[in-house]
């Protein structure tokens, strides 16, 4: 079979209770679609996810899941690989986990660089909790908690990959399907860690960063001369704040994963000197 279907949960209790027309439906599906069409199956497949809307994908999604602490799903998925690393493992989860109490799992992940993917489904609001200011909002956004805007620029979180020696900076949007579900894809299959970016609107509490601003706002890279191997082009579009661009920003196609580099490889899932007796084989046996 060569459709996304394998990865969908038909059992009823794992039916997705995002609010209708939530941008993490459009982000999930283009998640499966892309593992799909790089020959993958729920069985080698492993979804870390965060704590929020996001975080609830590894529930709806069908393959080995679980839930990070909230901003912790990170390297709990570098354990995952570590463990295992014939699994695909991707890590999923929303702007908050991400990039405000997660930011320094972010930041080292990146420039560890192991073959995974971190797809994050940003909202640029607090979903869950419902609708404080993430580190994504707008400086003038009004939430219940902020009445006057959070009152400081947003993080930008491919200006931080980049900066911390990203080699794969990709951004999507969830209403896109077909486009996005290409561009996670390319994520997948880069060798070392793909991040992607995702709008992925919340129609609850997020009435600015809404379905028709992105589609009147994004510049898709592809109808452009843009070229990922050209790191200051990048860097030059992601720092250009008044424009929304979707694909790849950045590729290094001579990326060489964590796992391959000299010292490293082989070594992954070898135990450590001094580790008790028997914790990699339980690691392995729980994963
Ligand atoms: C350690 C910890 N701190 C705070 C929380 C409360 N909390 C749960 S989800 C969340 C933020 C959710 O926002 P985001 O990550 O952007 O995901 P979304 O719900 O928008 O998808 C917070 C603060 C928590 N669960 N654990
Ligand atoms: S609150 Fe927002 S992010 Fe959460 S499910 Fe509803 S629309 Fe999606």
């Amino acid at each position: 079979m060569s459709s996304d279907v394998r990865f969908t949960d038909f059992k009823s209790d794992k039916q997705p209770t995002w609010c209708p027309g939530c941008g993490d439906f459009g982000t999930m599906n283009g998640m499966m679609k892309a593992l799909a069409e790089t020959g993958n199956d729920p069985d080698n497949t492993f979804i870390v996810a965060g704590i929020g809307c996001s975080g609830k994908i590894g529930t709806y999604m069908h393959s080995y899941a679980l839930h990070g602490v909230h901003g912790r799903a990170l390297p709990v998925g570098i354990g995952v690989k570590m463990a295992n690393p014939d699994l695909e493992v991707m890590v999923s989860g929303g702007d908050g986990d991400g990039y405000s109490i997660g930011a320094g799992h972010f930041i080292h992940a990146v420039r560890r660089n192991v073959d995974m993917s971190y797809v994050v489904m940003d909202n640029r609001i607090y979903g869950l909790t419902k609708g404080q200011a993430s580190p994504t909002s707008r400086e003038d956004f009004e939430t219940s908690t902020s009445p006057d805007g959070p009152n400081q620029p947003p993080v930008n979180p491919k200006a931080l990959a980049l900066a911390s020696g990203a080699t794969f900076i990709a951004q999507s949007f969830s209403s896109n399907a077909q486009r996005h579900a290409e561009i996670v894809q390319k994520a997948v299959e880069h060798d070392g860690f793909g991040f992607v970016n995702v709008y992925s609107p919340c129609v609850t509490f997020n009435d600015v960063d809404t379905y028709d601003y992105f589609r009147d706002a994004i510049v898709d890279l592809d109808e452009t001369d843009h070229d990922p191997a050209d790191r200051d082009q990048a860097k030059d579009k992601i720092l250009e704040s008044e424009k929304e661009y979707m694909g790849v920003l950045y590729q290094d196609e001579d990326s060489v994963p964590f796992e391959e580099r000299e010292g490293v490889e082989g070594s992954m899932a070898e135990i450590p000197d001094g580790a008790p007796e028997g914790a990699m084989d339980l690691v392995r046996e729980f994963y």
